[in-house]
């Protein structure tokens, strides 16, 4: 059977981390996670809402830490610049697309399988009540958030399953959604090839992030000498601080901002 890519074993800090000091960001090096962490989770994935004061922050993360910010996420990286706009450094699809802030960019092939996995989660889709699947490049989501019933879950799971082990494909759960996408990297990954070179390299790197998947970011900057975040409730995690929720990571962001 397929491992649900999401089953990270952080092995570290049950209970509730420390409350991060804002003197963390003077000379990190910041990533941040997109859903549940700069934007509240939305009940589907185009009901997201990015306003002013977020691409605010954004831009004043960005100069004050001289380019060393980068936003990591299991979004498309177009999806990222959609909502948030350029001038900083991307890894989108769960660290598969990698776009550095001076144009540098790599991804990987479309994943064998992909189309056809798609077709069959959208019929699959069609036939369920509050299932809906999401397109990227490089994988497909089935959400289910919407859905009323427990047996949907399970049934999304099922297909999901099966359709990772014909294809090949990584499936990867997350909040209220199986994924399948190619396979080959994490956030961890991306958040380390991010610090073999300028700006971030040489810099404790910061990463906030909420979801399962993250826990391999907050692997690889606690290894690297950097502290996670976690956003959300206590948990297992290898993070070592913790932030309530999106209006604490923002309220905590513009106040270490401001202290550089
Ligand atoms: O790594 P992230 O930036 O946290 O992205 C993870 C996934 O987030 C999105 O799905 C989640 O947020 C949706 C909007 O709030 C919500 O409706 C859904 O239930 C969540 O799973 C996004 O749609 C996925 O592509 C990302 O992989």
């Amino acid at each position: 059977m397929n491992q649900i890519a999401s089953d990270v074993s952080p092995s570290t800090n049950i209970g509730i981390p420390e409350m991060p000091p804002p003197s963390l960001l003077r000379d990190a090096s910041l990533f941040l996670d997109f859903d549940g962490t700069l934007v509240e989770i939305a009940s589907r994935p185009d009901g997201v809402s990015v306003d002013d004061r977020l691409r605010r922050l954004i831009t004043r993360l960005g100069e004050r830490l001289d380019g060393r910010m980068a936003v990591v996420s299991g979004r498309p990286a177009d999806t990222i610049t959609h909502y948030l706009g350029e001038g900083f450094a991307i890894s989108g699809s769960h660290g598969l697309e990698m776009r550095w802030a001076d144009g540098r960019r790599d991804a990987p092939d479309r994943p064998h399988g992909l189309v056809e996995a798609m077709a069959e989660m959208r019929r699959f889709a069609d036939g369920h009540d509050g299932i809906l699947i999401e397109e990227k490049p490089f994988g497909v989501g089935l959400h289910y958030r919407e859905a009323s019933s427990a047996a949907a879950e399970a049934a999304a799971r099922d297909i999901s399953e099966r359709l990772a082990r014909e294809t090949g494909m990584q499936l990867q759960s997350g909040k209220k959604v199986f994924e399948l996408r190619a396979a080959g990297a994490d956030k961890g990954q991306a958040i380390a090839a991010f610090l073999q070179s300028a700006p971030f390299a040489g810099h404790k790197p910061l990463f906030l992030g909420d979801d399962d998947t993250d826990e391999h970011g907050f692997v690889v900057v606690r290894d690297l000498g950097g502290a996670g975040i976690l956003v959300g409730d206590p948990r297992e995690t290898a993070a070592r601080y913790r932030l309530g929720g999106v209006s604490d990571v923002l309220e905590w962001l513009e106040t270490a901002v401001e202290a550089l």
